[in-house]
This record gives C-alpha cells, structure tokens and sequence, in this order.
C-alpha cells in the first residue's frame, strides 16, 4: 500500500493533513506515506510544478492523495510553469482519464444547501467527467490577426476512442447504479460534442439496461438547480465536467464536501491506480487560516480505499463518520459553522 501525498497549495496542506490522520487511523497492513512537491510549493523549491522527482514517485505509488495547487503569486508565469500544470500533468502523464465526482446529500445538512430543502433532499449523483481530453489538451495560444487586435484560442477536440472508453465507465457505473446515465454536451453547436453524442450512441448498444438520454450543457445546468433528483450518472468532457461539479457541489450545500477519484487503467495489486483529490482548488482567500473544511479530502481518501485498495469496509467508515459528524451539527465555516479544520478532522475521527 503506497501512497504518494501531494499536498500543494495554499488549503491543500492543511486539508491533506486532516486525511492522512484519518488514513493513519486504520494502522492498515503494509501502508506506507511518502510525500512530493507539487504546484507553487514545487515551482518555489525547484523550478517547475511537476518536477520529475514527483512524477517519479506518482509512478511507484499504488495511490496518490492530491491536496490542491494554485498559487496567485505564479498567474503571471508562462503556462507551463504556473502551478495548474502539476495537475493537468499528472492526470496526462499517469494515463487518469476518468474523474468520478460524486454528490449526495448528506442528512441533515440540507438546509445547507443553495436550493430548497426539499429538492436538496433528492440527490444522489455521481458526475463521470473525461480527464485526458478537450480544450484542456489541446493546442492553445495568442496571436496577432491582421488587422492588429490579440485573439487567444484554445483547441477543443475528442478523439472517439476517448470518448468511448470514459462512455463505458459510466455505464458501468450506471449499471451499479439507478441505471440512468444523462450524457451532456453541446451538439447543437459544436461538432466535438456531436461526435461525443454519436459514439455514446454505439456505446449504448453494449448496455440495454440502461436507460440513456442526452442533454446540452446549458439545459444540464438549469435542470441540475432545478431537480438535481432527476440525475444518477451523468457523463461529461472536461470542461463542462469541471463546471458542473462545482455546480452540484452548492446543491448539496459546500465546495468542501465533494470528494474525487481519478483513475485510468493501471492495475494495483487490490484495485486501480488512482489519483484521489477534493473537486476544489488551493482556495487562497482562506489559505493559512485553518478554516478549510477537510472533509472533500477525508472523503477523497475513502474513495482510495474502496478504488485502489479494494477496503470497502474502512472506505464505508470513513463516510459513515463524515456523515455522522455533519448529522451531528459538526460545521465548518464553509457551511455556517466555527468548526476550524482540525477540529473537523478531529470529528470525523472520534467517529470512526
Ligand atoms: N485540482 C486543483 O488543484 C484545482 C486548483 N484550482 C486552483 O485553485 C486556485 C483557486 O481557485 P478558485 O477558483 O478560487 O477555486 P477554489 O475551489 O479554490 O475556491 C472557490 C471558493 O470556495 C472556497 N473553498 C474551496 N474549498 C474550500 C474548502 N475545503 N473549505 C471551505 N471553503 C472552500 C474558497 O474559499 C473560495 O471562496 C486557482 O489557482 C485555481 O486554478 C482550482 C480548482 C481545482
Ligand atoms: C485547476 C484545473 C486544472 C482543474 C479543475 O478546476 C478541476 O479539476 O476541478
Ligand atoms: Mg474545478
């Protein structure tokens, strides 16, 4: 069991370290911590966000536990050096193109949430966003057109095997799931989310149990404030993947609740190598205060256990003490309450 910790930036050493307590907790047979620089923290000690000893290490790794990165004071660096690029690089270089972000209601909590209680109490989604592909990886740049003015532009592009192999994970999901798969794009306008629609089609021959249904991504974004109830997988590309999450996140009521696994095709011996990380960012307007709510990366560690390490049971206590914790009035600032981030961590540990 060896897991890379990558804490990075800004709340993500404080977030991480409230995760490896709980990982710790467990004492498990064999589990062995080591930890590497990533984004800012890595571009201020040797140069570059992704240095290659942390690359390294992601590769002997069974798991990695990603904390955050972005860091204000590198927005004006070139693009490859800015902090952003560890990630992107590693989800690149390790092959992690599946990104599964689940939100679900926690009870209790669902006055916290930006919608109304009742519709709050509903959801039970898990978002299977593409990780490797779209205008993320494709080409990108800033040119002068003739006439004088600056155009930035930026490449969007599936191939169809990309969008077939994340298109089978989430009907394989669904299959696991409520058997309903939403797969949202933009086809009436763009022809990447035309083939998108066209291969998920040919997909869906494979799952009959099924049931599929296409939605564009602005109708996606109003239904998931209007009913989020109605969604149970929903399988997206990157960008509006990304977007989305965010979205889901306030509708089960904070940023700092939602957990993600990153996975690709490499084997461990008890599961899938997978990168495991809160679907938030470095958050540097509340970084250093010990404000952040830790439980997006509690959680996130459970998912690693259950996805790489093939521990069910201590992936299901994890999120049964998270759950009790919120249950129990436990509250960051994130959700209305004064609980700072160890003394969240603190309780999700007393009810482990
Ligand atoms: N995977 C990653 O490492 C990601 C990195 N980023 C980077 O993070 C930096 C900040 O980006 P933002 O757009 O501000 O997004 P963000 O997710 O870091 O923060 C958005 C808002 O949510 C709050 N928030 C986030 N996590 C929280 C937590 N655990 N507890 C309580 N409040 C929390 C923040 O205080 C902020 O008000 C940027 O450099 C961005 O590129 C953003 C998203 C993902
Ligand atoms: C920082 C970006 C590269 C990605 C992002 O916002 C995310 O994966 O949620
Ligand atoms: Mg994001």
């Amino acid at each position: 069991m060896k897991i890379a910790i990558f804490p990075g930036d800004g709340i993500g050493p404080e977030v991480t370290r409230e995760a490896v307590r709980v990982l710790q907790a467990f004492d498990l047979p064999g589990m062995v911590l080591f930890e590497g620089d990533v984004g800012g923290a890595a571009y201020h000690r040797h140069g570059h966000p992704l240095p290659a000893e942390t690359l390294e290490m992601a590769r002997a790794a069974d798991a990695v536990l990603f904390g955050a990165v972005g860091d204000p004071a590198c927005d004006g660096l070139e693009r490859h050096l800015r902090p952003e690029q560890a990630i992107l690089g590693l989800r690149a270089e390790l092959g992690l193109f599946a990104n599964l972000r689940p939100a679900t209601t926690f009870p209790g909590l669902e006055a916290m949430s930006a919608l109304r209680p009742e519709i709050a109490r509903a959801i039970d989604l898990l978002i299977v966003r593409e990780l490797n592909g779209d205008v993320y990886f494709g080409d990108k740049g800033t040119r002068t057109l003739d006439d004088g003015r600056r155009q930035g532009w930026d490449m969007m592009a599936y191939a169809e095997d990309e969008v077939r192999r994340i298109t089978h994970v989430a009907f394989r999901a669904a299959r696991g799931r409520d058997r309903r798969l939403v797969s949202v794009d933009k086809a009436n306008v763009l022809e990447t989310s035309q083939l998108w629609r066209d291969v998920v089609n040919e997909v869906a021959a494979d799952y009959p149990e099924v049931a599929l249904e296409h939605m564009y991504v602005d109708n996606a974004a109003m239904q998931l404030v209007r009913d989020p109830g109605r969604f149970d997988v929903v399988v997206t590309g990157n960008l509006f993947g990304d977007i989305l999450s965010d979205q889901a996140s306030m509708c089960v009521g904070s940023i700092g609740l939602l957990a993600s696994a990153s996975l690709g095709e490499r084997r461990t011996a008890h599961g899938t190598f997978g990168l495991y990380e809160p679907i938030h960012g470095s958050a540097p307007d509340i970084a250093g205060k010990g404000r952040a709510n830790p439980m997006a990366t509690i959680l996130s560690a459970a998912m690693m256990l259950r996805h790489s390490f093939g521990r069910e049971a201590e992936a299901v206590r994890i999120e049964a003490a998270v759950a009790k914790a919120l249950a129990e009035g436990v509250r960051g600032a994130d959700l209305g309450g004064d609980a700072g981030t160890e003394a969240v961590g603190d309780a999700v540990l007393e009810r482990l």
